[in-house]
């Protein structure tokens, strides 16, 4: 799972835009599969420790090409000091948990009652790295969309992501609206759903 916090506009030059996206959570919550499955288009089955990694995917958003750029992080304590190398400079952070195991939402949080709200995010989506490419095309479009924007992402429900970047992306680039749901709707844990979501 995932939480965002824009931090800064997305560098724009003329219709080309870039965005550094930092990508982290606890261990074994699925920052790597999400990176894989959105950039490279594969779901990876067997765990790999990530210490840090790069990856790079374009698309557009209201005819402005974006260029993400995301850092996959370690989950692991062991680098907790080498992580905020990361931190400079990017436009967004996505704070990933595994909605099937609440402790690594502990271990962002520090305190499990802590919500998006609280921790400064503008934004809660869930996906699947597994079983939704589509959730996980979300994830990033949105993040895309409300570092441009800096506005709370939108209450719209999901249907497919090609129409649901549609309406996002026919929509004005200030302010943001988008598919997630706003934090004052951000639901609780619930340990019945698939692996590996997110919360932005
Ligand atoms: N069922 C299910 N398993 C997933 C999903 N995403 C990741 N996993 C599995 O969870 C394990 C850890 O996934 P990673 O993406 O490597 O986790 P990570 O957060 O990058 O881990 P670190 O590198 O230790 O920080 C792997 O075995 C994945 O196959 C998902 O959406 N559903």
């Amino acid at each position: 799972m995932v939480l965002v916090k824009p931090v800064m506009l997305m560098m724009m030059d003329g219709q080309h835009s870039r965005c550094k996206v930092v990508v982290v959570g606890d261990t074994q919550c699925g920052k790597t599969a999400l990176l894989h499955v959105f950039a490279k288009d594969n779901y990876p089955e067997n765990y790999v420790p990530t210490v840090f990694e790069n990856y790079t995917a374009s698309f557009e958003i209201d005819k402005h090409r974006i260029e993400l750029n995301m850092w996959d992080t370690s989950g692991s304590s062991y680098y907790d000091n080498v992580r905020p190398l990361a931190y400079p400079d990017c436009d967004a952070v996505l704070i990933c948990f595994d909605i099937s195991r609440p402790e690594t939402l502990d271990s962002i949080t520090k305190k499990g009652s802590l919500r998006a709200r609280e921790l400064g995010a503008v934004a809660y989506v869930e996906c699947s790295s597994r079983m939704c490419v589509n959730s996980v095309r979300d994830v990033f479009h949105i993040t895309t969309l409300v570092s441009v924007r800096r506005e709370p992402a939108p209450s719209l429900k999901r249907s497919t992501s090609r129409r649901t970047l549609k309406r996002i992306s026919n929509q004005p680039l200030l302010p943001v609206t988008s598919q997630a749901t706003p934090l004052e709707a951000t639901p609780t844990l619930r340990e019945d759903r698939a692996k590996s979501c997110t919360i932005m």
